[in-house]
This record gives structure tokens, C-alpha cells and sequence, in this order.
């Protein structure tokens, strides 16, 4: 499903990722964990092609992402979904709307979109909420919507960014269950922390960073 060859990226002086090798399977959940300024938002930024490599090679499904024109870019985000630590839901538009916008921008039909955003934040917790604005809602009322925005459009891949660094232990256990429940229907996770709670409760594939370096691949958990 993925696989990174020899990537090696660098911002001006800094090396934020060396001669990286790495494969992840399908429906395979991966914790990315590594201290401050190991290279996992880069390592995330390729595969989402917000970044390009400067070396090596980056297959998504046996595509190499690694040359896309910033035409493909789009096409490629659409096999995926991402979620970041600091929610950035548009705050003017409600629950709904932030959810549908993947749908809405993939050019899907009005029938289609109320059935998938219905089905998404009913299955992360917040139908409920659909009508209310943002700002109206707690930190982890926030995230769930993400998610829902995540994964409306059933990713492939879902990746995720300290999608708990802003939440308290409870909320983070409640958030992490989300995300297994959305991997165990068949979705790939890349999840990058430096939470130990996230790794104890995940029990999955853990592989480290460290100065731009993957210095630990562990399966199964610790
Ligand atoms: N746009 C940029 N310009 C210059 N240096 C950058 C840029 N983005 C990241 N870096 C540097 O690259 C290195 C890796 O950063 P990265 O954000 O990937 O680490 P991280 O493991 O995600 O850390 P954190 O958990 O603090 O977000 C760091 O030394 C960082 O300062």
C-alpha cells in the first residue's frame, strides 16, 4: 500500500528525514512516534504531498507520488484522509458543511454527500451537532468532527498528526477508539504522536523516529 524508498528530505540545512525505508500494508495501523523535531509531520507532509522528497522514492499503491504535478496533488488527497492536532474547521460554516466539504469538492451529488456526512458523524458520535457552528463545540466534539471530515469520503489511507495533542487523557482514549473502530472497517492508519498513552492503548505496529532517522520498527505493539 506504501512504500518509501531511500527518502531523505531537507529544509535548507536541516535534515528532517534521512534515508528512510519503509513499508506499511494495507489496513495496517502504525503509530509514528518520535520527541520533537524527529521528522513525523514530514514524513506525513510527503505522503500527503504536501512536501515533496529531495532523494528516494514514494509509492502509494504503486504509484510513485514522489513527481506529481500539482495537478495530481488533489487526485492523490482524495484517496486520503487526514486529520491534524488543531482541528482547522472553517468556523463560519456548521458541522455539516465543514464535513461535506471533501464531497462537495470531489463533485459528488447532493443525495450522496447528505447520506455519507450523515453516516460519518454518526459514526464518530456528533449528528447530533450537525447545525451548530465550531466554536460552539468542545475539544473533543471538535476532533470527532475532523475525523467525520476525515473520513467521509472512505479513504484508503487515513493519516493523522498528534490528532490528540490538545485533548485530556479521557478525550484522548475516547479519540484513539475512533480510530481503531475506522481501522478495523479496513482502513490504513498512520497515526504520529509522542504520547505513550496513545502507543499503551493503540497496542499496534510502532515505528520510531529520531533526528529525521527511523531508528525502531516494532509490530505488534511494545
Ligand atoms: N518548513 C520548515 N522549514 C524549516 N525547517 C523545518 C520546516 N518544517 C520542519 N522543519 C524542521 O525539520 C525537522 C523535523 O520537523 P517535523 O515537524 O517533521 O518533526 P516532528 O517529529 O513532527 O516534530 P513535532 O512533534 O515537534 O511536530 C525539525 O528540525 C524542524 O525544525
Amino acid at each position: 500500500m506504501i512504500q518509501l524508498f531511500h527518502v531523505s528530505k531537507a529544509y535548507g540545512r536541516c535534515q528532517a528525514l534521512s534515508d528512510i525505508n519503509l513499508e506499511i500494508g494495507k489496513g495496517e495501523f502504525v503509530l509514528l512516534m518520535g520527541g520533537s523535531g524527529a521528522g513525523k509531520t514530514t514524513l506525513l507532509k510527503l505522503l500527503f504531498g504536501g512536501e515533496q522528497a529531495d532523494e528516494g522514492q514514494l509509492l502509494i499503491q504503486g504509484q510513485n507520488i514522489g513527481k506529481l504535478s500539482p495537478r495530481e496533488v488533489p487526485l492523490l488527497r482524495r484517496r486520503m484522509g487526514i486529520v491534524l492536532q488543531d482541528f482547522r474547521l472553517l468556523p463560519k460554516r456548521t458541522v455539516y458543511e465543514n464535513v461535506a466539504l471533501p464531497l462537495v469538492v470531489a463533485g459528488a451529488s447532493g443525495a450522496d454527500t447528505r447520506r455519507k456526512v450523515s453516516e460519518a458523524l454518526r459514526s464518530v458520535g456528533v449528528e447530533h451537532k450537525k447545525e451548530q457552528l465550531p466554536p460552539s463545540l468542545s475539544a473533543g466534539e471538535q476532533q470527532r468532527v475532523c475525523i467525520a471530515r476525515a473520513i467521509v469520503n472512505s479513504p484508503l489511507i487515513l493519516l493523522a498528526d498528534e490528532p490528540t495533542g490538545n485533548l485530556d487523557p479521557h478525550l484522548t482514549s475516547e479519540i484513539i477508539e475512533l480510530f481503531k473502530m475506522i481501522n478495523a472497517r479496513g482502513t490504513t492508519v498512520i497515526l504520529a504522536t509522542h504520547d505513550p498513552q496513545v502507543m499503551k492503548q493503540v497496542n499496534r505496529r510502532v515505528v520510531t523516529m529520531q533526528h529525521g532517522k527511523l531508528v525502531g520498527d516494532q509490530r505488534d505493539g511494545a
